[in-house]
């Protein structure tokens, strides 16, 4: 079989090595699944090619185990499906199809969003696994395995990722050896495909020319893998916000809190960093939006950052930070904001003092950050800094102790002009107390809140029967001063007691 001798022909061992490994793991799903039970999913990307050409090997390998076959290899009979897209590059499918025929495929087209294609495919076919030419790099990787089940929301059924760990190099070193024809994007300077709309040349490929027209050297050529990606555009850019930015200055700040941990579900642990966290944002004028408690779940953790980080100015995340297994918020927070986790030199380097001789090196995992999006903020009073991606704040306190140290750094950091600006500042407040009953009170309360719309203003009472205790809060002193003695003059003199 030509691609499996190509590589015992190839002198190059980490090649050999890797594509044994692949070869492993598509062999040990074609022996867990039968072969009616198993697709394909192949778009005609440069992983999806490599991830052909090893399955047409493994099977092949496959086969010749079970003596079923000894020569080559005319058709390939493993279901492969391609969601086939109008923003796709003509390339693109060009190449797809080609494919297909060059082979012996017999492509599935499915018309429609990932999700609705795979439940409508896995409804009428006894599918039970999928190979995905998905690598470490890519986003969509965050928290897989080879073998992964799909995410909780998708229909069921195991992803298969045999080129989980290749690196940028590793592709092209595999498709140059075996010389497989590829999409012909890739000769003319692009790294990643994905659609039209958010796919350009790799800069860094640019070739300067005096000619009009700019030229690209091919994929091949990019000596830094990481930077593969520096073709795509980046989709997201809808925070609500990025902290820091002058519009929201005189808005209430909207927060979301959010504490990961099963310990915390089970009631083995009781969660005091969220009171004081809520607290403490009040205390600065914040207007807490959310609180919530996830599982030790990256898909849990993403899904949640997702939907806080667009409607909230900032969410704070605490729990899962660390180097086990059930540390999964900076893998959540990473695939939230569609990016992977990188090891971080400079992160290493704080906790390498940390932990100095417990330091394992390169599986030093709690070295790894969101990539492209992580800020560190440095404090002397920390050991380790705080990390901020985009607008969200990840706390590694474990007691309100630790909290109130994170808590008392980050305030000065941006009281210090720091990268959160001085978004921080005290709100004034003031309490007052009254017997009054509610429906005494109701109405002119909501016409005060009409008079003042920069002021807060919210009621609670300790017992049904008690007194009930009105707050007022915003950010000028002199405004809370006027609203105050505003509804002091609706009423009788003395009803209101002031609460310090
Ligand atoms: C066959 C197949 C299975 C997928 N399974 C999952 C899944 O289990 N969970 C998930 O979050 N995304 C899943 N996805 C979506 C991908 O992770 C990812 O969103 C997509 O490949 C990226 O395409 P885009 O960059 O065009 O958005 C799947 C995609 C395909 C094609
Ligand atoms: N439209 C699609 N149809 C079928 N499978 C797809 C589609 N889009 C993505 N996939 C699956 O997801 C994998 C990862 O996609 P990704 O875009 O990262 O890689 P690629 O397209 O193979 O290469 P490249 O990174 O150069 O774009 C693909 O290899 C393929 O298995
Ligand atoms: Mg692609």
């Amino acid at each position: 079989m030509e691609i499996d001798k190509a590589i015992g022909e190839s002198d190059d061992k980490r090649l050999k090595t890797k594509y044994n490994n692949a070869i492993f793991v598509i062999r040990r799903a074609l022996s867990l699944y039968s072969i009616e039970e198993v697709a394909f999913s192949f778009n005609g990307g440069k992983d999806s090619t490599v991830l052909l050409h090893l399955l047409r090997a493994g099977y092949f390998l496959h086969k010749k185990e079970l003596s079923c076959s000894n020569g080559g290899l005319s058709s390939f009979p493993v279901r492969t499906i391609y969601f086939e897209s109008p923003s796709a590059f003509t390339e693109i499918n060009a190449f797809t199809y080609d494919a297909a025929q060059t082979y012996g495929i017999q492509l599935d087209i499915i018309r429609q969003d990932f999700k609705s294609g795979l439940e409508a495919l896995l409804k009428a076919n006894p599918i039970r696994a999928i190979f995905l030419g998905v690598r470490i790099g890519d986003p969509t990787a965050v928290g897989q395995e080879q073998f992964s089940p799909s995410s909780p929301g998708w229909p069921p059924f195991m992803r298969v990722n045999p080129i989980l760990d290749w690196s940028y190099r590793d592709v092209w070193a595999f498709l140059l050896t075996c010389k497989v024809k590829y999409c012909s994007l890739y000769d003319q300077g692009y790294t990643s495909i994905g659609s039209i709309h958010d796919t350009v040349p790799n800069a860094l490929l640019s070739v300067n020319d005096t000619s009009s027209k700019e030229k690209f050297k091919p994929a091949y050529l990019l000596s830094d893998g990481r930077l593969e990606r520096a073709g795509r555009v980046k989709k997201n850019a809808s925070t609500k916000n990025d902290v820091g930015s002058d519009s929201q200055k005189h808005e209430v700040l909207l927060a979301s809190v959010i504490a990961v941990g099963d310990e915390i579900l089970s009631g083995t642990v009781e969660d005091q960093l969220g009171l004081s966290l809520c607290k403490k944002l009040t205390s600065v004028g914040w207007s807490v939006q959310q609180t919530s408690v996830l599982r030790n779940d990256i898909d849990s953790v993403s899904e949640e950052v997702d939907r806080q980080r667009s409607i909230c100015d900032m969410v704070f995340i605490y729990g899962g930070v660390g180097p086990l297994h059930s540390d999964v918020t900076l893998a959540g927070v990473a695939k939230a904001f569609g990016v992977r986790l990188a090891p971080d030199e400079e992160f290493e380097e704080y906790l390498r003092h940390l932990i100095s001789e417990h330091c394992t090196g390169d599986r030093n995992e709690m070295a790894q950050l969101p990539e492209g999006i992580t800020e560190l903020l440095h404090h002397e009073k920390l050991s380790v800094p705080l990390i901020k991606c985009r607008n969200v704040i990840v706390l590694a306190a474990t007691n309100t102790e630790e909290l109130e140290k994170e808590w008392e750094c980050l305030t000065e950091l941006t009281k210090l002009g720091g990268s959160t600006s001085s978004l921080m500042e005290l709100y004034a407040s003031r309490r007052l107390m009254t017997s009054l009953t509610d429906v005494e009170i109701a109405e002119p309360l909501s016409k005060l809140g009409l008079e003042f719309p920069d002021i807060y203003l919210g009621c609670y009472r300790k017992s049904r029967q008690g007194p009930i205790i009105i707050c007022l809060k915003g950010k000028d002193n002199a405004r809370i001063d006027s609203a105050v003695q505003a509804l002091r003059k609706k009423f009788k003199e003395g009803v209101f007691v002031d609460m310090k």
